[in-house]
């Protein structure tokens, strides 16, 4: 649905030029929910708009729905820009109109006749679940139902991709879960390829099934949320996925007390919650002569799936330890060793 091959911005500044994003390499396929996620100033924004060709390339090509943007005349990128929707973190509606202008507008500069018009806002504001609220202006709703009408207006003209800047960082946690839900549905129903872009990994790990982290204008890391959450690879995605496993600073003095008495070897498993990997630890103990203490554990919930992870002690033998470690990684589970006691 999406290809970029060895796609850079600069930005020639007076304090000289600054490149925003560098030799991007990235394919994002129909129906995907893709997350990109990074700090602040890693070029997400730059990637987002470089996507519907409001900025345009230095270097690289750009296809969505097998067209090649830069290629496009002006006429037919305005077609184009249709069938790719925007959702923006402050919303961007027009405040002297109602809800139901809002989401007509689209419509009418697509040039759709009343009739349909009607039809099509009536549908999507049953869609985003703002049913009655059309009249209303919005300076008359809640953060959560501005970016509704946001999501409506973006689908009015019944895109095939969807994007979404930092479509949820203006909102508080409950109605945050609120618009991913909408999101969710949204691409399960209308099949909608949807990209966001986020410094949050708590989103990547609610909705979406592929992620890529950004840093400096690069992407240091890509592909299904379940494998980089299970093997984070990059520094940069390390950080982010520790952030999400953040345990309240109690839980996580009282396993580090834990960790600082007796001998062994500690170490982080983490394993995908399925029916295989559950009975791993009484498969330790039956197999190997060293004991096992668990210290701390966690699991977090992703769009397909789960993942856990498990800091514990293992006590005994050296090379026993050896051996148990080596079997717990040939049965798919990552093993880092933290330190030795
Ligand atoms: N129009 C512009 N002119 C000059 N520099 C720009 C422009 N737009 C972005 N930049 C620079 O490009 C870099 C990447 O910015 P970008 O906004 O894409 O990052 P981001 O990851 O979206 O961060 P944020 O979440 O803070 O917006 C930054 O150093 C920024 O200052």
């Amino acid at each position: 649905m999406i290809s970029l091959t060895g796609v850079s911005k600069t930005f020639q500044t007076k304090s000289g030029a600054i490149e925003a994003v560098r030799n991007l390499d990235l394919t994002i396929e129909e129906g995907q929910i893709y997350g990109i996620i990074g700090y602040s100033g890693a070029g997400k924004s730059t990637l987002i708009r470089l996507l519907n060709l409001l900025e345009r390339p230095t270097a690289g090509e750009i296809a969505v729905d097998g067209h090649i943007l830069s290629r496009l005349s002006a006429k037919q990128l305005r077609h184009a820009r249709q069938k790719i929707g925007m959702v923006f973190q402050h919303f961007n509606l027009l405040w002297s109109r109602t809800v139901w202008e809002n989401i007509s507008l689209p419509l009418e500069v697509a040039g759709v006749p009343r009739e349909q018009r009607q039809e099509r806002v009536k549908e999507l504001l049953r869609l985003v679940g703002l049913d009655g609220r059309e009249d209303h202006y919005p300076s008359e709703l809640s953060g959560g139902q501005k970016q509704r009408v946001g999501i409506a207006r973006a689908l009015a003209n019944e895109p095939s991709v969807l994007l979404c800047d930092e479509a949820t960082s203006a909102l508080d946690p409950r109605t945050t879960d609120a618009i991913l839900d909408l999101l969710l549905a949204i691409n399960k129903k209308l099949k909608v390829t949807i990209v966001l872009i986020t410094h949050e990994m708590h989103v990547i790990q609610k909705i979406c099934d592929h992620v890529a982290v950004m840093d400096q204008g690069e992407v240091v890391e890509k592909g299904p949320v379940m494998d980089v959450f299970r093997r984070p690879q990059a520094q940069m995605t390390k950080l982010f996925v520790k952030e999400l496993a953040k345990t309240d600073e109690e839980e996580e003095s009282l396993w580090e007390r834990l960790a600082e008495k007796g001998d062994g070897v500690i170490a982080s498993l983490t394993f995908s919650a399925n029916p295989l990997e559950e009975t791993l630890v009484t498969d330790v103990i039956r197999r190997f002569p060293i004991e096992i203490s668990i210290l701390h554990g966690n699991i977090s919930k992703l769009q397909q799936g789960s993942v856990g992870k498990l800091f514990v002690r293992f006590s005994g033998e050296e090379v026993e330890i050896e051996a148990t470690l080596a079997y717990i990684r040939e049965r798919g589970v990552e093993v880092e060793v933290i330190n030795h006691a």
